[in-house]
């Protein structure tokens, strides 16, 4: 069975390889090719994949919110590998986040 808890992780590893600073071959891997067009590219499809998942949601399709939210997922971390972050940083906020209410954190915001 999969490792869902290090899939991140190895897709992650998997993304850098594709980065055209390491060689990804845009002829033969769909990520290769979306790096090598440029944020302006990848940043779209995130638009794109984050607009599928509204209209999923609306739908009240839960298959199809999965699959859309996975394909956000992917196309965020395409991002990150692009930027040179990894999604243990993303994770480690969330965890640094546990425990502290949206309200809370809201509330102790300064005054702008
Ligand atoms: N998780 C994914 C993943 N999720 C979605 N996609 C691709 O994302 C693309 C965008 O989805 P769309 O439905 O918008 O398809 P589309 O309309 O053809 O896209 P556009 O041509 O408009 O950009 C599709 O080609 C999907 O196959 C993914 N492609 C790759 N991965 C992972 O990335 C790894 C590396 O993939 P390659 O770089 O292609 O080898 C794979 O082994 C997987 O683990």
């Amino acid at each position: 069975m999969t490792d869902t808890a290090t899939v991140l992780a190895r897709l992650a590893d998997t993304l850098e390889s594709r980065l055209p600073a390491n060689g990804g071959d845009p002829a033969a891997s769909y990520t290769a090719k979306l790096l090598s067009r440029g944020p302006d590219a990848f940043l779209k499809k995130i638009g794109e994949e984050a607009t599928e998942l509204v209209m999923a949601a609306k739908d009240n399709a839960p298959d199809r919110i999965v699959a859309e939210t996975a394909d956000l997922w992917f196309h965020c971390m395409v991002a990150l590998a692009h930027y040179g972050l990894r999604p243990e940083q993303v994770l480690q906020e969330l965890a640094r986040r546990e425990g502290t209410s949206g309200l809370a954190e809201k509330a102790s915001r300064p005054v702008n």
